[in-house]
């Protein structure tokens, strides 16, 4: 027949199938063939082998030099068969026999569920098919972008941020790195023609846990409310595991405080520690003067109506916050924003958790002050409308309770044993092919995993509307270019360098 790429060779199942290529197709494409009652049934390719008899081992040992055919075959997965907007598995397999045609771009589109969202984030890799995911599953349900560093998952966040914010979303991100600030600039580099996007700014609040001559590019301080805290929130925040004497100086030393004054702050409650009659005080006063020395609890408090506000992001840039603390400050803020939340508040949002692994670390390699209460937006958050983002390059790293709550996985790069272990585990479907894919896909380009798409899919992502801000810092300097004329320095009149900068600039 006209326009077929193969023929089923072989014996088949409703699962799977082999075809002889003889057109035009590749690993990973979609493919359609006759099912009993002629509907199509699309599959996708999803290994290709060629072989020649001639060169066989048997052919060779007989001494036979006649060259044969080559046989190129490919296995194909069936995906379904598409009806009414829906995909249900064929009862009987094809026939061999039966011609194989590249599936049609409406076909794939409609089969996969590639559009029926409201988010583009990018183009189906070797297709012109652009995939649109739901925002209201994606937030409500929560998501996790996982790979390993370089291959892109801070832009690709980005892209679906960008979406969130275009639908009027509000938005929290735990900014590691400082890299999100960017957003607030257009992009000025991209293939915008090819994904039609436009470069456009959007609204963005920086704020420093720290202070804004630590971090500059800051809007803003970000701070606690330090007035009348309760024992249980200050030893949320110690630097420290307190001890359970710890925990109950502090408790007296807050009951003494809350039954004399209407209100009290830090420094109260230092003072009153200090009178205390128990050696183990000064561990704690140390913690809590370090506390204090921070900073974060003096000043105007930042509200939770300020952090989340429809279609504005608030970034909690974490440059210049010393590492210990940074989950310990993660853990009050959601505690006290997701409270804010269940009261009505905030409005409904998404927090964004940049380097995850540190903040929600899995048993066995580490602890974390913000674990709990993460667990606990990921499990409670959908009731409340608060979605969650985790990214991470340690998908291993990452607690597993917090990753299966996440209903779309857009998975980069990986090449780590442990991680591709860690998806395989939490992927269902995972096959090695897939697992084989995920390790060679390069920059740019991620594995979408959703209960809302029919299969793993692959994506070109989008440029970002908004300038990127993780850049990468060249370590190997060079004094002169490597390639081309190397630039004539122009003969200098007047004293030299070291004389002019004795001298002045006019020598004088
Ligand atoms: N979809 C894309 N289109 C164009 N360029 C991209 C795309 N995705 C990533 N890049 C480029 O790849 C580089 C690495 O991306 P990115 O900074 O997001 O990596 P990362 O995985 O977050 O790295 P790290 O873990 O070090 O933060 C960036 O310089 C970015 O310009």
């Amino acid at each position: 027949m006209r326009g077929s790429v193969g023929v089923i060779v072989g014996e088949t199942s409703p699962l799977q199938f082999k075809f002889m290529i003889h057109g035009a197709v590749g690993r990973g494409d979609y493919v359609k063939v006759r099912g009993d009652g002629r509907s199509w049934i699309l599959a996708q390719v999803e290994e290709i082998r060629r072989s020649n008899t001639a060169y066989s081992l048997a052919h060779m040992e007989r001494g036979c030099t006649q060259t044969c055919r080559e046989w190129v075959v490919a296995d194909a997965r069936v995906i379904g068969v598409p009806s009414d907007g829906r995909i249900r598995s064929p009862a009987m397999p094809p026939r061999p026999g039966e011609e194989v045609f590249a599936a049609d771009e409406k076909m794939i589109a409609a089969a996969l569920g590639l559009s029926k969202g409201d988010m583009y984030i990018g183009i189906l890799k070797g297709h012109d098919l652009r995939v649109e995911l739901d925002a209201n599953t994606l937030v409500q349900k929560h998501c996790s972008v996982l790979a390993k560093t370089g291959s892109g998952k801070s832009y690709t966040a980005a892209v679906i941020l960008e979406e969130l914010l275009d639908k009027g979303v509000a938005l929290l991100v735990i900014d590691t790195h400082g890299e999100y600030g960017s957003m607030r600039y257009p992009n000025r580099d991209g293939d915008f023609n090819r994904f039609r996007v436009k470069p456009k700014g959007y609204n963005i609040t920086v704020y420093t846990p720290a202070n804004l001559a630590i971090n500059p590019r800051a809007d803003r301080p970000f701070r606690f409310d330090g007035l009348n805290l309760s024992a249980r929130d200050i030893a949320r925040m110690l630097p420290d595991d307190p001890t359970n004497g710890s925990v109950a100086l502090l408790y007296e030393a807050i009951a003494a405080l809350r039954s004399e004054r209407e209100s009290y702050d830090l420094e109260d409650i230092i003072k009153q520690v200090e009178k205390a009659n128990s050696k183990s005080k000064w561990t704690l006063i140390g913690q809590l003067e370090q506390l204090l020395e921070m900073g974060l609890f003096s000043g105007e408090p930042t509200r939770p109506e300020e952090l989340l506000q429809r279609g504005h992001a608030s970034v909690i840039d974490m440059t210049g916050v010393p590492q210990e603390m940074q989950p310990m400050i993660v853990a009050k803020l959601l505690t006290d924003l997701f409270e804010a939340r269940k009261l009505g508040r905030v409005c409904p949002g998404m927090v964004v958790i940049e380097e995850a692994h540190n903040y929600i670390p899995e048993r066995g390699t580490g602890r974390a002050a913000s674990t709990s209460i993460i667990r606990t937006i990921a499990a409670e958050g959908r009731k409340f409308g608060m979605g969650l983002m985790i990214i991470s390059q340690r998908p291993a790293r990452v607690d597993k309770n917090v990753l299966s709550q996440c209903n779309t996985q857009i998975i980069m790069r990986v090449t780590n044993p442990n991680d591709l272990k860690a998806l395989s585990k939490g992927l269902e479907g995972m096959s090695t092919e897939l697992e084989e894919e995920i390790k060679r896909l390069p920059p740019g380009t991620a594995m979408i995993v959703s209960n809302e798409i029919e299969r793993p899919i692959v994506v070109n992502i989008r440029p970002r509307r908004s300038k990127h801000g993780g850049v990468s810092t060249p370590i190997v300097m060079t004094d002169h270019p490597v390639k081309g004329p190397v630039p004539r320095r122009e003969p200098q009149k007047g004293p030299g360098l070291f004389l002019r900068k004795v001298l002045g600039p006019r020598g004088a």
